[in-house]
């Protein structure tokens, strides 16, 4: 496996090996103490899949508040995602910056994003399936969300306003302002 810091150093992006032979290929896409020894000391205790059925789905920006933050470890099992990390944690240097990432099934990337981010990602294709490991259990009482196209945020989504597909609860999604107790992350935990 490779790893990959991006613009904001936690989160990073990793590549795992893939052996091909004439069959086709094989893969170690997760392994414990790689993970733990390269990239973060986290343990996963959930994994979540969802398909979206068109290109432009958008889903996010979402996190959840602490004790159920969640780091993910996200991948694209089929199609292709643009997968997009927003740094929520107080006093960050990189606080409120994003950073977009292409996963897909053919690149076999994986994104690693830790807790005290928002996560959300379009669809660049039909059927395209994400896949993500997360660090701690749904929490619809801590679920949270911000507004996908936050001007404040500004994330460069593929997609236009127009042709963005939403949940009706994304669509309406406080904005980064709006709500000060979801930024600060040590906030988020003295909440808790
Ligand atoms: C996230 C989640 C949802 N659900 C339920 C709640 C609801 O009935 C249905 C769909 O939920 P949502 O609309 O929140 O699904 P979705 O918009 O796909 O939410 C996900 O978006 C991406 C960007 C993330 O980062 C995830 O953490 C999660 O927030 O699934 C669970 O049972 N377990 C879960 O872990």
């Amino acid at each position: 496996m490779k790893r990959a810091p991006l613009e904001i150093a936690d989160v990073i992006m990793i590549t795992p090996h893939l052996i091909a032979d004439s069959r086709g290929y094989f893969s170690e896409v997760f392994k414990a103490a790689w993970f733990n020894e390269h990239i973060a000391d986290a343990v996963f205790l959930q994994d979540n899949q969802s398909l979206s059925a068109q290109a432009g789905t958008i889903r996010g920006l979402h996190f959840q508040m602490e004790p159920f933050a969640q780091g993910k470890l996200v991948r694209a099992i089929a199609g292709r995602l643009f997968d997009v990390a927003v740094d929520l944690r107080g006093g960050s240097p990189t606080y409120g910056k994003w950073v977009g990432v292409e996963l897909s099934a053919d690149n076999g990337k994986q994104l690693w994003i830790p807790p005290g981010f928002a996560h959300g990602f379009a669809t660049l294709e039909p059927n395209s399936i994400i896949h993500y490991k997360v660090t701690a259990p749904y929490s619809a009482a801590h679920d949270r969300g911000i507004r996908w196209n936050d001007p404040a945020i500004g994330v460069e989504w593929p997609v236009s306003s127009e042709a963005a597909l939403l949940s009706d609860k994304d669509r309406q999604q406080p904005f980064l302002g709006q709500s000060p107790y979801y930024f600060h992350y040590r906030s988020l935990k003295q909440e808790a």
